[in-house]
């Protein structure tokens, strides 16, 4: 059986905050808000763009403003200015192209396993030339359920071909640590994603703090039942 790694995407494989953040920038001046600072907004990143315009008008004091109605057709317009504007500004973090590489030639499958929608991820794959690496690619609307449900990684290892005895996964955020915990899947959480707490409150597995810390003999490791 080969055995499959799962990355996150936002924050773990791909550094995406610089196009999210100016896709809620647009969305905040057309109603004539102040921008966002992508420093004050990067830990928001992973909680996807409903959390992220929620956040920026309450910070401006406009909350009130924003009734269901207005909250709808805002994310519309970001998803619209996200797709449009994709890969954009978006890279794979340092290493992480390497990474892959090195795991596929040893016989590792790889997924993604993401709440960002199927598609924006499949398009910023394809545009980063890297969608062919994964066997598959499932985001938030792929199935009935979504990250933290275990069940969205047990089905990407399965879509896959793989078996969750045999998987490790890669996070960058509480939601991926507890999905990982809850399927009983080792997990190995990346330092430089968009969590809001220090990483190692959340107790994965590994911490790595650069992609080549992340080592076959690591996840042989991690995947070797504990005695
Ligand atoms: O877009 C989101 O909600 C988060 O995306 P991620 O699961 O790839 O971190
Ligand atoms: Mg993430």
């Amino acid at each position: 059986m080969r055995p499959t790694l799962v990355f996150d995407l936002d924050g773990t494989l791909v550094d995406t905050a610089p196009d999210l953040v100016d896709s809620l920038n647009e969305c905040l001046v057309s109603r004539g808000l102040s921008p966002a600072e992508e420093k004050d907004i990067r830990h928001l990143a992973g909680h996807g763009a409903r959390v992220m315009i929620q956040r920026a008008f309450e910070a401006q004091g406009k909350l009130d403003d924003l009734t269901d109605d207005a909250l709808n057709a805002l994310l519309e317009r970001f998803i619209g200015h996200y797709e449009a504007n994709i890969p954009g500004r978006s890279k794979p973090f340092p290493g992480a192209v390497e990474s892959m590489k090195r795991f596929a030639d040893e016989g590792w499958t790889l997924a993604v396993c993401t709440n960002k929608f199927e598609s924006l991820a499949t398009h910023l794959l394809e545009g980063l030339g890297i969608r062919t690496a994964f066997a598959t690619v499932s985001g938030s609307d792929t199935f009935a359920f979504r990250k933290p449900d275990p069940r969205h990684l047990t089905e990407t290892i399965a879509a896959s071909g793989g078996d969750p005895k045999h998987s490790l996964m890669l996070g960058d955020s509480r939601t991926d640590i507890a999905t990982a915990k809850a399927a009983a899947i080792p997990v190995v959480a990346v330092s430089f994603g968009y969590s809001d707490v220090p990483i190692a409150e959340l107790q994965p597995e590994r911490i790595i703090d650069h992609f080549d810390e992340l080592t076959i003999a690591m996840a042989d490791e991690l995947l070797t039942p504990k005695q």
